[in-house]
C-alpha cells in the first residue's frame, strides 16, 4: 500500500482534472474540425504539414477527403491516438496565438501550482494531448500571469510515456526522473479511474479527481479510490 506521505512530485492529467471536460470537447475539438478544411488545402503539400499528414495510416492519408472523414470518425469517438494528437495540436496552435483559444483552469490550479512549488514540489502533466499542446494550453490559461509552463518540471503524452491505462507507462515517467526514485512519492491526480488504478500498480500514490462536468464515477471506484473534488488537500 502506497503511503500517504506528502509527494515530492505532483503528476496532473489535464482534462476533467485542471480544466473541464467541456473546454476540450466543446471548443477544443469543434475549433480543431474549423481549422482542419482551410489547413489542409493551404499545406497539403507543404513540409511543414507532412509530418502531420505522414503520420496517419496510409489510407487514411491519400487525399484530404480520406484524412477528413477519418479525423472525424476518430473525435467523434474520442479516440486518443497519437497522430490525431499531435495534428490536433498544430490545428490548436494559431488559436491559442491569437487569443481565440484560452485554457480555462479551475479557479484552485493556479494558486495550488504557486503554493506546491513554495514547498518544494514539482509538477509535472500527462495527458493525451500531444506535448505541444499541452504547452499550447499551459502558456495561454485564464490565470494572471496566462503562462504558467515556467511551473512545470516535465510533460507527458502517450509518445514519450505510453498509454494511460498502462501500469508501465507510470513506470517510464518514473524513469525519466531518477532524481525522484521513489514511486509513493509521487501523487498522480486524474478524473480516470483506470488510469489511477495504472498509476497505483506502479507504486504512486493516485487520487480520482471529481471535477464539476466530469463522468459519474461508480460506487466501485468510489470504493476503491480516494476521490477529491479540489486540489485544497494536497
Ligand atoms: C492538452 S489539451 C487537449 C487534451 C486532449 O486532447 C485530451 O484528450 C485530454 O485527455 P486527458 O488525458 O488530459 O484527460
Ligand atoms: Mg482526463
Amino acid at each position: 500500500m502506497a503511503s500517504s506521505g506528502q509527494p515530492k512530485v505532483v503528476l496532473l492529467d489535464i482534462e476533467g482534472t485542471v480544466c473541464p471536460i467541456s473546454f476540450v470537447k466543446d471548443v477544443l475539438f469543434p475549433y480543431a474540425l474549423s481549422a482542419l478544411p482551410a489547413t489542409l488545402e493551404a499545406q497539403w503539400d507543404e513540409p511543414e504539414f507532412s509530418q502531420y499528414r505522414d503520420a496517419f495510416p496510409a489510407e487514411h492519408a491519400s487525399s484530404q477527403e480520406a484524412l477528413t472523414a477519418h479525423v472525424k470518425d476518430l473525435m467523434s469517438r474520442d479516440v486518443k491516438i497519437a497522430y490525431l494528437k499531435s495534428l490536433q495540436g498544430y490545428l490548436w496552435e494559431s488559436g491559442y496565438k491569437s487569443g481565440e483559444l484560452k485554457a480555462p483552469l479551475f479557479d484552485d490550479v493556479a494558486p495550488k501550482f504557486v503554493q506546491w512549488k513554495k514547498a518544494g514540489k514539482e509538477i509535472m502533466i500527462y495527458s493525451s494531448g500531444s506535448v505541444a499542446a499541452q504547452k499550447l494550453l499551459f502558456k495561454h490559461t485564464n490565470s494572471q500571469p496566462a503562462d504558467l509552463i515556467p511551473e512545470i518540471s516535465d510533460f507527458f503524452d502517450t509518445v514519450n510515456a505510453g498509454p494511460k491505462q498502462e501500469a508501465s507507462s507510470y513506470q517510464t515517467i518514473l524513469a525519466a526522473h531518477p532524481e525522484f526514485p521513489e514511486a509513493n512519492s509521487w501523487l498522480f491526480l486524474s478524473d480516470n479511474a483506470k488510469e489511477v488504478e495504472a498509476a497505483k500498480q506502479a507504486g504512486m500514490q493516485s487520487f480520482v479527481v471529481e471535477r464539476p462536468g466530469n463522468a459519474e464515477l461508480s460506487a466501485e471506484d468510489r470504493e476503491k479510490h480516494r476521490v477529491i473534488k479540489t486540489f485544497a488537500e494536497i
